[in-house]
């Protein structure tokens, strides 16, 4: 709940590996009416000194399940976290785990049947047990060859031995779940965003987002006479859907 017990508009920042989830959020951070909730890796990469990341790309087969479990975990927290203001941004949920990073390692039989339907059985659970909030998906749409290129130039230790084979089947299920709709549900509209474009005409392009994303603080700023000032106001102009930008 927000701090005037409206439920926040809560948003999930989607893309594959290396689409530039965590820059789009830092982009909102300009916003005090938002809560930002960025970088989940860092927490799989420090679980009281373990590298559950590391451990999980040295040997998956071994190591799969434990960081997916956990994974789910971390994710569960985020979207259970309070946010005291009218919008909360989340880089990736429940659901990418599921549909993208588990699926994956179910079709390549990294996981055990036996392990998938555990982590499977502990999904549709939390999803019909515990009330997941979601009023907007973006979707950071790239292509696999741009992602690859840039994961190799970030330098993610862990990550050095990711093929673009890896990257590819991620897009694809991406896709499948957020543009195709044909595997799995898809809990709130989305909008798609081409995140191929290069960081300086990204940032015009997250710009333009704004309006999309904080209408819902906009109306509970406009309707809350007491509030403070944002930070930054937020801008009523409607939204313009650009040609690189479309909603599904
Ligand atoms: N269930 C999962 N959810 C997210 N990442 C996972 C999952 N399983 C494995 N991973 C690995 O965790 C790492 C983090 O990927 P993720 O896309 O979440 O962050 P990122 O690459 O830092 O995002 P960005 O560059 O878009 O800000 C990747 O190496 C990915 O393969």
């Amino acid at each position: 709940m927000s701090a005037n017990n409206v439920k926040p508009f809560t948003v999930f920042v989607e893309g594959n590996i290396g689409s530039g989830k965590t820059t789009f959020l830092e982009h909102f951070r300009q916003f005090e009416d938002i809560t930002l909730l960025t970088e989940p890796v860092e927490m799989w990469r420090d679980l009281k000194g373990c590298n559950l990341l590391e451990l999980m790309y040295k040997d998956p087969e071994k190591w799969a399940m434990t960081f997916q479990s956990y994974v789910s975990l971390t994710m569960l927290d985020m979207h259970r976290r309070p946010a005291p203001t009218p919008v909360k941004l989340m880089e990736r949920s429940l659901f990418s785990a599921r549909y993208c990073f588990v699926e994956h390692i179910m079709r390549n039989n990294t996981l055990h049947p036996a392990q998938f339907a555990v982590l499977d059985e502990w999904f549709r659970f939390i999803q019909h047990n515990i009330p997941i909030d979601a009023d907007l998906i973006v979707y950071l749409k790239t292509s696999p060859s741009i992602v690859y290129q840039r994961i190799k130039k970030r330098a993610r230790s862990e990550e050095q031995c990711v093929p673009l084979s890896y990257i590819e089947e991620l897009h694809r299920l991406h896709e499948d779940w957020l543009i195709n709709r044909i595997h799995a549900e898809c809990p709130a509209p989305v909008l798609v965003l081409d995140a191929d474009l290069d960081l300086s005409q990204i940032t015009d392009e997250y710009k333009r987002s704004e309006h999309q994303i904080l209408r819902k603080a906009v109306n509970v700023v406009m309707s809350s006479p007491n509030k403070h000032s944002p930070k930054k106001p937020i801008s009523t102009t409607p939204i313009k859907i650009t040609p690189h930008m479309r909603i599904l």
